[in-house]
C-alpha cells in the first residue's frame, strides 16, 4: 500500500509534536494517510491532470500545428509519449528523476531533491515524500516535457482553460468591474467609508479565490445576481477575520514610497479581482507601488503567468460591448503599468517546492526584496500550503508560530480552504465546523483571512 510520509492529515487527528514527519509506525501510516486529502490528491487527482493534458493535445492538435509549425507535429508524438511514461510514474510509485531541461530553475529543483534524498535515505517517490513536493514536481516535470522539445518549448497547456474560465466569469467581471469604476470615480469619501469598501473589495479577492481549476468540485457560481451582496452574505463561513489589521497597517506606516506585494495565485476571475484591489489600493493613497507577483511556468493548472495578466488587460480593453468599465479599467491599469506604478514580477521561487521559511536562505534577493513592503499579500491556498510549512498544525496553534520565522514584513493571507491543513483557531471551532461540514477543510467552502504583524 503506497504511502505519504509529510502530509497533513484530514480530519484532527494527529497532533504529535504538530509534526506528521516523526510518525513513523507504517500501520498508523496507513490508517491516516489513506484519508487524507494529500492521499487522494496523488492517487487520483494528478494522474487525471496528466491525462486532461494528453486529451487537450490531442484535441488541439491541429490548431497547435497550424500555430507552431508542419515540424510539431510529429514532434507531439513524442510530448504525448513522455506524458503517458510520467502518469504510469506517479501510479506505480517510481522514484522521482533529477531535472534534465535547461531552465533556469533547474539547479535549484535538483538540488532540493538531493536534500531529499539525502535526508529520506533513498530517492523520494510519489507516494513516500511530501505532498507539497510531489505536486509541484508534477508541474514542474509536465513543463519540463515541453522545454525538452524543440518547438513547443514555452507551449502552457492550460492556457485554453485559463482563457475559458475568464470568459465564463464574464458576468461577474462586468459587476465588478462597474462596481469598481464607480468607486474609483468617487471623491471625498469619508475614511470610514474608505475602510468599509476596501475591506469589502479584500473580501471580493478572497473568494474569487474560489475560482481555482485544479479543485476537485470545481468552482460554482452564485446563483444572486449581485455577487457583492453573495459576498456579505458569506461572513460566516470566514473562520479567521484579521481584515481590519490590513487598514490599520496601510494608514499608520506613513512610508514614503510605500510598496505592496501581491503573491497572485489564479488566472481569470481571481487576477481581475486582485487588479481591482491593487487599483483601489493607490486610488485610496494606500500605497505608492504595487508589485504582482505571478507565475513563471504553467502551474497548478489555474495559476497566472505573466502571459495570463497581460492576456486579461488585453482582453478587458476589448470588452465594450459588456461594459464601458472594462476598458477603462484596462486603459488605468496599463497606465500603471507604464508608470511603474505597477510592476509585474515572475520569480522563479514560487515555482519552487520550498516551504517559505526556507526563502531567507535560499532567494535572499526575494526575501528582502518583500522586507521593503508596508504589506505582503498572499493570494491561496498554496500559498498558505508553503505559508506553515505543509504541516498539520493543531488548528490552535498560533499564525506566528506556523510561519516558522518567516516573516519579511506584515503580511496577510486570504484563502478560501482546499487543503487539510488550518492553524490560528479558537479553541472548539475546528470541531464546531467540522460538525457542520465533513469536509471543511478542502472544499473552498470556508476562508480564512490570517494577518501576522
Ligand atoms: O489555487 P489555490 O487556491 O492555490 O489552490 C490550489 C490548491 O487546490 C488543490 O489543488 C486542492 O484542490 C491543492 O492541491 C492546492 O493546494
Ligand atoms: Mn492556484
Amino acid at each position: 500500500m503506497p504511502l505519504l510520509r509529510i502530509i497533513p492529515v484530514s480530519g484532527l487527528h494527529v497532533h504529535q509534536n504538530n509534526r506528521l514527519d516523526i510518525v513513523t509506525t507504517r500501520i498508523f501510516d496507513q490508517i491516516i494517510f489513506e484519508q487524507s486529502f494529500a492521499y487522494q490528491t496523488v492517487r487520483d487527482r494528478l494522474p487525471v491532470t496528466i491525462t486532461k493534458v494528453i486529451d487537450n493535445l490531442v484535441r488541439d492538435k491541429d490548431q497547435i500545428v497550424q500555430d507552431l509549425g508542419e515540424f510539431t507535429k510529429e514532434e507531439m508524438k513524442e510530448v504525448i509519449g513522455s506524458f503517458s511514461k510520467l502518469k504510469n510514474e506517479v501510479q506505480t510509485n517510481k522514484p522521482f528523476e533529477v531535472l534534465t531541461s535547461d531552465g533556469p530553475d533547474v539547479s535549484s529543483w535538483n538540488t532540493y531533491y538531493e536534500r531529499e534524498r539525502e535526508r529520506e535515505g533513498e530517492k523520494p517517490r510519489w507516494f513516500h515524500t511530501s505532498w507539497l513536493y510531489a505536486e509541484c514536481y508534477m508541474y514542474r516535470r509536465i513543463h519540463e516535457v515541453f522545454e525538452l522539445s524543440t518547438s513547443m518549448k514555452t507551449f502552457d497547456p492550460f492556457n485554453k482553460q485559463k482563457k475559458d474560465a475568464f470568459l465564463n466569469s464574464l458576468d461577474l467581471i462586468v459587476f465588478l468591474g462597474n462596481h469598481v469604476m464607480q468607486l474609483l470615480r468617487m471623491k471625498n469619501l469619508s475614511q470610514l467609508e474608505m475602510k468599509e469598501e476596501l475591506l469589502r473589495l479584500v473580501k471580493v479577492t478572497l473568494w474569487g479565490n474560489q475560482h481555482d481549476l485544479s479543485h476537485p468540485t470545481g468552482y460554482k457560481l452564485p446563483e444572486e445576481a449581485n455577487p457583492l451582496e453573495h459576498i456579505d452574505r458569506l461572513n460566516e463561513y470566514i473562520l479567521i477575520d484579521d481584515s481590519h489589521h490590513i487598514w490599520s497597517t496601510l494608514t499608520a506606516s506613513g512610508k514614503a514610497n510605500a510598496v505592496i506585494d501581491i503573491v497572485n495565485d489564479n488566472a481569470g476571475y481571481e487576477i481581475f479581482t486582485d487588479l481591482c484591489l491593487a487599483d483601489v489600493l493607490c486610488t485610496f493613497s494606500l500605497t505608492d507601488k504595487v508589485r504582482f507577483h505571478v507565475k513563471a511556468l504553467p502551474w497548478f493548472i489555474s495559476d497566472t503567468t505573466k502571459h495570463d495578466f497581460f492576456w486579461v488587460l488585453q482582453k478587458l480593453a476589448d470588452l465594450s460591448c459588456k461594459s464601458s468599465s472594462l476598458p477603462a479599467l484596462a486603459t488605468r491599469w496599463e497606465e500603471h503599468l507604464q508608470s511603474g506604478r505597477w510592476v509585474v514580477e515572475a520569480e522563479d521561487f514560487w515555482t519552487l517546492p520550498h516551504a517559505y521559511n526556507e526563502m531567507k536562505a535560499t532567494d535572499n534577493n526575494l526575501y528582502t526584496k518583500l522586507s521593503e513592503a508596508t504589506l505582503v499579500i498572499f493570494k491561496g491556498d498554496l500559498n498558505y500550503r508553503k505559508l506553515v510549512g505543509e504541516t498539520n498544525w493543531l488548528p490552535t496553534e498560533s499564525f506566528t508560530n506556523a510561519l516558522q520565522g518567516f516573516h519579511p514584513a506584515p503580511l496577510v493571507t486570504l484563502r478560501t480552504l482546499k487543503a487539510d491543513l488550518i492553524c490560528g483557531l479558537q479553541p472548539g471551532q475546528a470541531e464546531m465546523t467540522a460538525a457542520k461540514s465533513h469536509n471543511w477543510l478542502t472544499s473552498g467552502d470556508y476562508a480564512v483571512i490570517q494577518f501576522d504583524g
